[in-house]
């Protein structure tokens, strides 16, 4: 497969969860008249159930295995942005590539920043269930690591959906005049 002209490049959105990569993926992607993916979306729709729902029938292996597949599918699309679920960077093969295909923003929110959000996401992420606030921590703490693979990273700390948007357009559009 010949390698897609950076400007040409999908852009990916990573992250742990409830940091924004749906919300703002979607503005993003407004804002470069470019189409919108979300991969819990697509497995949504594949399996006409929410992920929650999804883990609970068919437990957590099978959703991995859906969400390797779609994003090494969307990946290679031209012009997208792509929102992907904060647990797809565990698996290497799909780091790996996402890396070569595409241009990843790691959306960055600190855990002070990111407890606030508790109350949006715990009915409907799975991986929050039965954890107590201690146990969040570990998660978020071990799963930082994983997000270090990108290519550029957007601190959202007290940035609303639109500035961090704003933001990730205007380096885009930077790189893609350094880079032409
Ligand atoms: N920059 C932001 N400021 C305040 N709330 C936000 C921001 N980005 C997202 N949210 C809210 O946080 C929740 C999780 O956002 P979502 O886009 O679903 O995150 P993710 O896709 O990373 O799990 C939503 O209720 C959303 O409205
Ligand atoms: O972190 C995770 O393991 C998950 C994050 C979710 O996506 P968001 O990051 O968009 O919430 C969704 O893919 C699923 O509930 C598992
Ligand atoms: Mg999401």
């Amino acid at each position: 497969m010949n390698k897609i002209q950076l400007k040409e490049q999908s852009i990916v959105l990573i992250g742990f969860m409830g940091v924004g990569k749906t919300t703002i993926g979607q503005a993003v992607a407004k804002k470069l008249y470019r189409d919108f993916i979300d991969i819990d979306e697509e497995i949504e729709r594949r399996f006409q159930m929410p992920p929650k729902d999804i883990f609970a029938k068919y437990g957590e292996a099978v959703f991995r295995q859906h969400e390797k597949e779609i994003i090494s599918e969307m990946c290679h699309k031209k012009l997208k942005v792509i929102s992907l679920g904060g647990g797809a960077f565990l698996q290497k093969e799909i780091q790996d590539i996402c890396l070569a295909a595409t241009t990843i923003f790691f959306l960055d929110l600190t855990w002070d920043k990111w407890k606030d959000r508790i109350g949006l996401l715990i009915d409907s992420r799975p991986v929050l269930q039965g954890k107590n606030m201690d146990e969040i921590k570990q998660l978020f703490d071990d799963r930082q690591p994983i997000y270090e693979q990108h290519h550029s990273r957007v601190v959202t700390d007290d940035q609303e959906v639109e500035e961090v948007a704003d933001y990730i357009v205007g380096s885009l559009k930077l790189a893609w005049e350094l880079y032409a």
